[in-house]
């Protein structure tokens, strides 16, 4: 199995006050390797939890998470920045590039920290450009950049290290109608290629893109959905009646 949760759990609690938020409760899926999978919740279900979980950016209370074989609960502090460049791609909702840096450089900041060679690094990057319609912008600063633009850099940045998982937090949030639509088809296309997807979203049109969706409700995972060859808009219906009947409305 690709990517197993097992029994996951996520109380907060913060430092000032003795009031505890159970973020997660005993969150179970699994993933193969090549799926397209989203994750959708109303605010503050829990969504963005998992995510970071999945991230290692966040440690669970307990539970596993483990991604082809290895539990990433047990990797050392030291080595989870390695992990993360190695392994995972990220894409936010605000494209996190830096101004001071060219589109090129800042698609090439993960391989550059993983010290890569140039020339391997000019190879991946003339392969992807063409496919994310940026070749034109990677001398540009990213402030020159519409939103679509900035989110598809943001992309390439993400498969530049042939990552396992993508993971992917509100991608289209920033975005208006038609550049959320172009960034989720490229999402299917890049899925398509064998590219292994998870994203969260607040937005059923947004998933209706994926192969499978899961529904979170106060950090349990309570209903999912398959795409099974379905049309994204009869998916979208599905999913809008799941969250209205499930969720009593959004
Ligand atoms: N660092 C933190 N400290 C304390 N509580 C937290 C922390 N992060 C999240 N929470 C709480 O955990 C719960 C789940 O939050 P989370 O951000 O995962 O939800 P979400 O589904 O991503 O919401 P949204 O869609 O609004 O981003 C919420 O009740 C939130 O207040």
């Amino acid at each position: 199995m690709f990517l197993q949760v097992n029994h996951l759990e996520k109380t907060f609690q913060t430092r000032f006050s003795k009031e505890k938020t159970q973020a997660l409760r005993d969150v179970n899926f699994t993933a193969e390797k090549g799926e397209f999978i989203a994750i959708m919740g109303e605010s503050g279900s829990g969504k963005t939890t998992l995510l970071n979980i999945l991230a290692t950016l966040e440690k669970s209370s307990s539970g596993d998470v483990i991604l082809e074989g290895k539990k990433i609960s047990t990797i050392k502090e030291q080595q989870l920045a390695e992990f993360r460049r190695d392994h995972l791609g990220f894409v936010f909702q605000d494209f996190n590039l830096l101004d001071t840096l060219s589109v090129r450089d800042n698609i090439f900041l993960p391989l550059v920290l993983g010290r890569h060679k140039y020339a391997e690094m000019a190879e991946r990057l003339a392969l992807l450009a063409p496919k994310l319609h940026i070749a034109d912008l990677l001398d540009k600063q990213p402030f020159e950049l519409s939103g679509g633009q900035k989110q598809r850099v943001a992309i390439a940045r993400a498969l530049i290290t042939n990552p396992k998982l993508i993971l992917a937090d509100e991608p289209t949030a920033a975005l208006d109608s038609k550049n959320s639509d172009n960034l989720l088809v490229l999402f299917e296309k890049i899925n398509a290629e064998g590219q292994t997807i998870l994203m969260v979203t607040h937005s059923s049109l947004a998933a209706s893109h994926a192969n499978r969706v899961l529904f979170i409700k106060d950090g349990k995972i309570f209903h999912q959905l398959y795409r099974a060859g379905k049309t994204t808009s009869d998916f979208n219906r599905d999913i809008t009646t799941a969250m209205t009947s499930l969720l009593g409305g959004q």
